[in-house]
């Protein structure tokens, strides 16, 4: 849950301001409440802001509380300067937040000091209702944790082994427009170190995990050529080369490139990533690591901003077809989707059942396992971060993973690559203006309804929204 602060503005004239202070203090009490029942920690501005001076002393040991989001609650008619010093004294995101009893003018108070931030340009959200309306609790949550999420990004590294495969554009951003808008560095990684490292990796560890492996799967299907006990040794050697490496350069989430090199000449990274993904390996638990295919800079970075959000390893997958005769979605990846995708279960095992290791398609001679199964069932958010003429947009929609009976799920992926993982997904928008607006081959997904996080992130982030939804 997040942290949030709390500051209650209030009238310069003292007499106003002695009559009023009960009643300001009372709707604070009752917003700290309703805030701390859902979950959050709630850190309080000493006293209500009266005076300039306040405004400043006040909102500046809020911050030092290393706040997610601040909220300037308005209870009562307020002097619009005060919110402008202390706003000024909040480096972090804020909320402005109007108590609508009419018995006193809070909303009055609250439109005088947005219209005041506006004029200095100030981002901020206004929301406005009874301050112990759990409905305005879950609100100025979902704003938290988009601050959070975004306040994360920021600082951080992502580690992009190789470059630009198969002349994809979109798998590719500008370094220092990422460092700008949001305060990421890149760190180039050549995948001859990955294939040095795995070269290296330790032998006792590669064994466990193909035995682990062999355990818990529903199959793996070697077949004396494209899959081969050494080949998946190489998949599973890779992984331990990319996990030392990214300890070594503290690494936040990374992408790897994999075609053509790897996937002609050592393997493919399928099993690699989708365990890098995961929430666990061999080892028991760990934190997911979000790794995109093909190195996809805007794929990585959407999924390490889901997965901030959520708490749960990200779809990655290739946007294959559309069963129009079913308004279904294929997203299928060439080899990986987390393996958690398969069941949801904190136990690998449950997951691991329902997962296949089959031996790579025509598309990569050097071979490997494809990590297959079909996602499991349930509500999720999908999109991305794309660009259109060098500004970035979050493309986000709601859908729906659906999983058939044997008979047609076989029937639905004979119709594409059956060695892969699938997600067939009812997506919450037509499929024309899915497909003549989506700004990238790969989609993301993450369980449940995340849109108001999302809304909330891309405003922190200045990009624009592009949300689509079938509702009128
Ligand atoms: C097998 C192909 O090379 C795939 O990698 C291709 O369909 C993609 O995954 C593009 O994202």
């Amino acid at each position: 849950m997040a942290r949030i602060g709390v500051i209650s503005i209030s009238d310069g004239r003292d007499h106003v301001h002695a009559r009023n202070a009960e009643f300001i203090r009372g709707k604070q009490r009752e917003l700290v409440r309703s805030l701390t029942e859902a979950g959050h920690e709630v850190v309080e501005g000493g006293e209500a802001v009266a005076t300039n001076s306040l405004a400043v002393s006040v909102a500046r040991e809020v911050a030092a509380a290393g706040v997610d989001v601040t909220v300037f609650s308005y209870a009562v008619w307020s002097f619009p300067h005060f919110t402008m010093l202390a706003a000024d004294a909040t480096r972090g995101p804020l909320i402005l937040l109007a108590s609508t009893d009419p018995t006193e003018p809070g909303l009055v108070g609250m439109l005088a000091a947005g219209g005041a931030l506006d004029q200095i340009g100030r981002a901020h959200t206004r929301l406005w209702g009874a301050p112990d309306d759990p409905a305005l609790a879950a609100e100025i949550g979902s704003h938290a944790r988009a601050a959070a999420a975004v306040a994360s990004l920021r600082g951080s590294t992502f580690g992009r082994f190789g470059g630009r495969p198969m002349g994809m554009n979109t798998a590719v951003a500008n370094t220092d427009q990422w460092m700008r808008q949001f305060g990421v560095d890149v760190e180039e990684i050549d995948q001859y170190e990955l294939v040095l490292r795995a070269e290296k990796a330790d032998p006792g560890e590669t064994a466990k995990a193909r035995a682990w492996i062999e355990a818990h799967a529903a199959g793996v299907h070697y077949d004396g050529d494209k899959l081969t006990p050494e080949l998946l040794d190489r998949q599973i050697r890779s992984y331990q080369a990319i996990r030392d490496i990214i300890a070594e350069r503290h690494l936040d989430f990374s992408g790897i490139k994999g075609q053509p090199e790897l996937t002609e000449h050592y393997a493919t990274m399928d099993v690699t990533e989708a365990f890098l993904n995961d929430p666990y390996d061999w080892n028991g638990p760990k934190d997911v690591h979000i790794t995109a295919t093909e190195a996809d800079m805007d794929g990585a970075l959407t999924m390490q901003l889901f997965h901030k959000i959520s708490g749960t390893p990200v779809l990655f997958a290739d946007v294959r077809h559309y069963h129009a005769d079913r308004d279904i979605w294929d997203l299928c990846n060439s080899g990986q989707h987390a393996t958690w995708f398969a069941a949801r279960s904190d136990d690998p095992a449950q997951n691991l059942a329902k997962v296949n290791f089959y031996p790579e398609v025509f598309f990569f001679p050097a071979g490997g396992a494809s990590v297959h199964h079909v996602a499991a069932p349930g509500q999720m958010t999908l999109g991305r971060l794309t660009r259109k003429d060098g500004r970035y947009r979050l493309q986000l929609m709601l859908g729906e993973f659906e999983s058939y009976d044997d008979e047609t799920n076989e029937a639905l992926m004979r119709q594409s690559t059956p060695e892969w993982p699938h997600a067939f997904a009812r997506l919450d928008v037509p499929g024309e203006v899915f497909l003549a607006n989506f700004g990238a081959n790969h989609i993301h997904a993450i369980p449940g309804d995340h849109r108001a996080e999302l809304r909330a992130a891309a405003k922190l982030l200045d990009v624009e929204l592009n949300e689509w939804t079938r509702a009128v």
